[in-house]
């Protein structure tokens, strides 16, 4: 099983963003072409591990959380909402400051509310400043976040998240950067 997303992975160009190894796939990037084969494998996977009965509301960050929600918002008909990096001056938007291995920026949150069920999708966690600015801040506006989904751990990054936000982080493959070649291993 996800033996396409495995050769994929490994055959992921790995550019510099400075110092950073930055691998490049359709899961993260969009590019190469993504196939609907491995969305569906991705929404199977989440379906599979995560009990989504009593989960309100999908949130994700854009962009490359975006893909994902969608898909698994029509298999599931969850809706979901996105994190984004425009600021728009509603009522109630909360800012939050970003920061990874790369890049420094606010992201917006809007349009959840306290007590809301929800799942945090996004593509990977690699430092973790991501997804550890976003759910601290839910969790702060008394959201509940069930689970947090990242489809890559690259290093250490699920740790990172789980002992900053005391939430579970499932991944479903692990990739690390050596020699400026992506080693992966599927954790199914
Ligand atoms: O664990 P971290 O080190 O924080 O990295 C993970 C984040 O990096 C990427 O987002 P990016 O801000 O590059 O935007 P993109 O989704 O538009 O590519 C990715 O989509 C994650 O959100
Ligand atoms: N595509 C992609 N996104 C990232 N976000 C954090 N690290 C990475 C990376 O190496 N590749």
């Amino acid at each position: 099983m996800f033996e396409k997303i495995k050769e994929s992975l490994e055959s992921s160009p790995v550019v510099k963003k400075g110092e950073y190894d930055y691998f490049v796939n359709p899961i993260t990037d969009g590019i190469p072409l993504m196939y609907p084969d491995v969305l569906e494998e991705i929404v199977a996977f989440i379906k599979e591990k995560v009990n989504l009965n009593n989960v309100d509301k999908i949130v994700c960050v854009e962009a490359m959380g975006i893909h994902l929600s969608t898909a698994l918002s029509l298999d599931t008909r969850i809706p979901f909402v996105v994190i984004r990096k425009r600021k728009y001056g509603l009522p109630g938007e909360i800012a939050v400051f970003q920061e990874t291995g790369y890049s420094k920026q606010n992201l917006y949150i809007n349009y959840l509310n306290p007590g809301d069920k929800v799942i945090v999708v996004d593509d990977v966690v690699s430092t973790g400043g991501t997804l550890t600015a976003v759910v601290n801040a839910l969790k702060s506006m008394d959201i509940e976040v069930e689970v947090i989904v990242a489809i890559v751990e690259k290093y250490d990054g699920k740790e990172i998240v789980e002992n900053e936000t005391n939430i579970k982080v499932l991944t479903l493959a692990k990739l690390d950067i050596i020699n400026g070649k992506p080693i992966v291993e599927i954790l199914d």
